[in-house]
């Protein structure tokens, strides 16, 4: 994904610049409770949480914890039952309406009947964008992903991890500042999964782009985010929230530094206690 670097976007800010900046994402006493045929589900509770411009935010815990109805309720997917969220500083309707926001979800999602440039040209097409436009902007999201000789194959032609790099240019295409990202990864090998890891990373270091990211990997949440969000379930709440002490720039062989493995024990911990072994 290295020509992603050099997309026109804003330069990464200071951790000064970054810090002033208003949040993208502002979360205040956010509950939500699914009713259900056997009783209301309380998928979150209490949940406070602010993301900042260029914020690499993890979500991470047990199964069931709320961290998918956590990042679809960012996305307008799912309504909350209680509390505040604003998005870009208004409604995540209107944040949804205003295309904010690239979603990739955990299975790459393509249409199959599509070639890879027009599952990308969707979003594209349903904006009004002209021919010329979509081009432009299909090329450019292929590049970035290295798939720039894949567009005219169709989704099965390619690997899984192919296919979730393309769900990533689809989510790039409409050049929203904020990417929400659910356990994109999830399948993978480990070293398919190392290799995104490592491209995402770039991707988002260089276009400051605000990335949203639901994991079950301490390693991956540890490696790529800014800050971890540890959430424990019934009800689906915050545990932790780890500010990462790791530089901006990172890279894979960072994993065994002691800052690194601090990191990670600490979110292991959390996830330890916020654990019901009765599951
Ligand atoms: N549409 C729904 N109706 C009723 N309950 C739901 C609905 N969606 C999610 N839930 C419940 O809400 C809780 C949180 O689910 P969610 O999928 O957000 O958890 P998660 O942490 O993302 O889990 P996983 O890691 O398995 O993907 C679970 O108990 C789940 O069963």
């Amino acid at each position: 994904m290295q020509d992603i670097l050099h997309a026109p976007d804003t330069g990464p800010l200071s951790a000064d610049a970054r810090s002033v900046s208003r949040p993208v994402i502002d979360i205040r006493d956010l509950s939500l409770t699914f009713e259900t045929n056997d009783g209301p589900v309380h998928a979150l509770s209490n949940i406070d949480l602010t993301i900042g411009k260029g914020d690499f935010v993890s979500f991470i815990g047990p199964s069931g914890c709320g961290k998918t109805t956590l990042l679809r309720v960012i996305a307008d997917l799912e309504q909350k039952t209680g509390g505040e969220i604003t998005v870009n500083s208004t409604t995540p309707e209107n944040a949804r309406l205003d295309r904010s926001y690239g979603y990739v979800f955990q299975a790459a999602a393509l249409y199959p009947w599509r070639t890879i440039e027009k599952n990308i040209a969707l979003p594209l097409e349903i904006m009004g964008l002209s021919k010329a436009e979509q081009r432009a902007r299909i090329d450019k999201v292929l590049a970035l992903v290295e798939l720039s000789d894949f567009g005219k194959k169709f989704p099965w032609q390619l690997s899984g991890g192919m296919q979730q790099r393309a769900s990533i240019a689809r989510a790039l295409a409409v050049e929203p500042d904020l990417l929400l990202m659910d356990e994109p990864f999830g399948a993978l090998d480990e070293i398919v999964r190392d290799h995104l890891n490592d491209q995402l990373h770039q991707l988002w270091a260089k276009t400051n782009k605000t990335v949203v990211f639901v994991t079950h990997s301490i390693p991956e949440a540890v490696y790529l985010s800014t800050k971890i969000v540890v959430l424990c379930p019934r009800p689906g709440r915050i545990y932790d929230v780890i500010d990462s002490t790791l530089p901006r720039e990172r890279t894979l062989d960072m994993r065994e530094s002691e800052e690194f493995l601090k990191i990670a024990h600490r979110v292991r911990e959390g996830l330890k206690a916020g654990h019901s072994y009765e599951d």
